[in-house]
């Protein structure tokens, strides 16, 4: 089932349970879902199997980064899962990226596969300490540009930057934008943040969200206020 919702649910769970009792309250005509590293870590391949019998389109996020076989394989992995989309870090750089892009092409197979810039719970000081003088802004441009040339279909950024993006990658190239908080929730460790509403104006194409719902005392009455905020179906 393929939906118009820019929505991503981040299923950040420690089992393969609580995901699934998060995502039957979920309705896949009206988002998609995430599964990440502590997810899949422990259930391993049957959470995209469950997702997917649920009608669901599924983001592994599981940012890969290595040399450009072993990432390629792993993404061609992923793929054959039948995953909607898959990422993995730019900074692994630009052959890395291409031997990615070129193995789903090999295998005729099309997971949207896209890079992730500067991670939104970074700031400027953060990547100072790592011999980053640029600014967040600036770095994240350079790798969505690289990851652009590489044959990245989008990225993953802050929606702080999405707009920026929008000018020099253009409307066509996914910005996937964590760090979305309501105005309701905390801004837990995350640094680049935006309102859903606003993310979406700045050029997002793509919202994912995990704690402001997850762990919401009421998940489906934050759900659906986020949903009346951007004035999709809930
Ligand atoms: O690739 C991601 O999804 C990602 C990249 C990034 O820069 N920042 C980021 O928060 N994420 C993921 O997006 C989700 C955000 O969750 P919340 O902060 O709970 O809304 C988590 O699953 C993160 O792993």
């Amino acid at each position: 089932m393929t939906t118009e919702s820019p929505l991503i649910i981040a299923l950040d769970y420690p089992s393969l349970d609580a995901a699934l009792c998060m995502a039957d309250q979920l309705d896949p005509r009206h988002c998609r879902v995430k599964v990440g590293k502590e997810l899949f870590t422990r259930s391993g391949p049957s959470v995209i199997e469950a997702l997917h019998g649920r009608g669901f389109e599924v983001f592994l996020d599981l940012k890969f980064h290595d040399i450009p076989n072993t990432v390629a394989s792993a993404v061609q992995a992923a793929a054959e899962q039948g995953v909607w989309m898959v990422n993995l870090h730019a900074g692994g750089g630009r052959r890395m990226m291409e031997a990615a892009r070129e193995r789903l092409a090999q295998h005729d197979l099309h997971t949207h596969l896209i890079a992730v810039t500067v991670l939104t719970s970074l700031h400027a000081e953060d990547l100072r300490e790592v011999g980053i003088t640029a600014s967040p802004a600036e770095h994240v441009e350079r790798l969505a540009l690289l990851a652009q040339q590489s044959g990245m279909q989008g990225v993953v950024c802050s929606a702080q930057e999405a707009g920026r993006l929008k000018n020099v990658c253009g409307e066509d190239f996914l910005k996937v934008t964590p760090g979305i908080r309501p105005s309701f929730s905390a801004t837990d460790d995350q640094q680049r943040i935006m309102m859903p509403k606003q993310a979406m104006a700045a050029g997002s194409t793509h919202l994912v969200i995990g704690r402001p719902v997850t762990q919401a005392k009421d998940p489906m009455e934050a759900l659906a206020a986020i949903q009346a905020e951007l004035s999709v179906s809930s």
